[in-house]
């Protein structure tokens, strides 16, 4: 697989490169600061440490948002993030909401997907009520290989007011979480989408993230063939293709959404 780790150089100037984009946003934005959600995972834990870099602690504001399915190490991770980086945070249940949903519409009960979606959309309500709220904007925490692929909830977390790590592969990002002084631990960790019980992204895919990382540099976000890129990763023509499939086919969430073109 492609090795695509920065140098120490270039880790330096991707934080700061960062940072700036952070700050930078929140001025044009003419907003008081920013809000993100905590999972624990390390993606989240990246942005929120480069946010309390760019702004602050105190202009960063954190919210823990545990659901049935949540793992309670995941939710203590979370806590813990905030804690050490010294931002306020808070922790709200968003399963009474989910459950209100629910009971309206009591058609999608069991459908883990749908449900599941639900949860990530409710936890994007609750970030957009504290940033209207407190005049602040929300930090988006997904990377590069997330949207490529469409591996996030359209308009859940992907409802955001911007992406500091979304030039960022997977496998960067944990680079950079370690340069910046993340715990083991949390830079280590598996990720998940925690929608459902025992979820990890990997199994859901149906790739491992480096083999990912490695097709979308090569293929998706480089020059090469699917043919050429099966040679060079020495893997099937077919995982190039699928992958290539994914990112086709989650391009409407990537995209804002069409309108038909203006009558003359
Ligand atoms: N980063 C993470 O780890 C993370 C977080 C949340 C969700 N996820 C994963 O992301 C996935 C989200 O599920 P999903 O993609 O089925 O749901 P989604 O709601 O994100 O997207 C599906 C919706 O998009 C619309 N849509 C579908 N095809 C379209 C098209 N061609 N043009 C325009 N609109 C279209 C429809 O409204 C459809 O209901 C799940 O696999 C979930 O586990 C990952
Ligand atoms: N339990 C959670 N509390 C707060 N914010 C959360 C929680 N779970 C997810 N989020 C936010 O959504 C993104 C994407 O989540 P994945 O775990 O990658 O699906 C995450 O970075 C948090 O900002
Ligand atoms: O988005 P996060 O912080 O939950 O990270 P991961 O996707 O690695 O679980």
């Amino acid at each position: 697989m492609l090795d695509l780790r920065f140098s120490e150089d270039e880790l330096e100037r991707r934080r700061e490169h960062i940072t700036a984009f952070i700050r930078d946003q929140v001025d044009a934005a003419g907003t008081g600061g920013a809000v993100l959600g905590l999972s624990g995972g390390i993606d989240s834990t990246l942005v929120a440490s480069l946010a309390t870099e760019a702004l602050g602690p105190e202009n960063v504001y954190g919210l823990v948002l545990p659901a049935r399915v949540s793992s309670e190490g995941n939710m203590s991770d979370a806590e813990r993030v905030a804690q050490d980086l010294e931002m306020s945070y808070d922790v709200i249940e968003v399963e009474p909401i989910v459950d209100a949903l629910l009971s309206a519409y009591p058609e999608a009960e069991g459908d883990h997907v749908a449900v599941g979606n639900a949860r990530a959309r409710v936890r994007g309500v609750l970030n957009y009520l504290v940033a209207n709220h407190e005049s602040r904007m929300v930090l988006g925490t997904g990377n590069r290989s997330e949207a490529a692929v469409g591996y996030f909830t359209k308009y859940g977390d992907g409802a955001v007011d911007c992406h500091p790590i979304g030039n960022l592969y997977k496998a960067q990002v944990r680079q950079l979480a370690r340069h910046v002084g993340v715990p083991e631990d949390l830079a280590a960790k598996t990720a998940t989408a925690g929608l459902w019980a025992d979820q990890t992204d990997e199994d859901e895919m149906g790739v491992s993230y480096e083999t990912l990382d490695s097709i979308l540099a090569t293929h998706v976000d480089g020059p090469l063939s699917v043919a050429a890129t099966a040679r060079l990763l020495e893997i099937d023509e077919e995982t190039v293709e699928k992958v290539r499939g994914m990112y086709e086919g989650s391009a409407h969430k990537r995209q804002v959404p069409p309108a038909p073109e203006p009558l003359d």
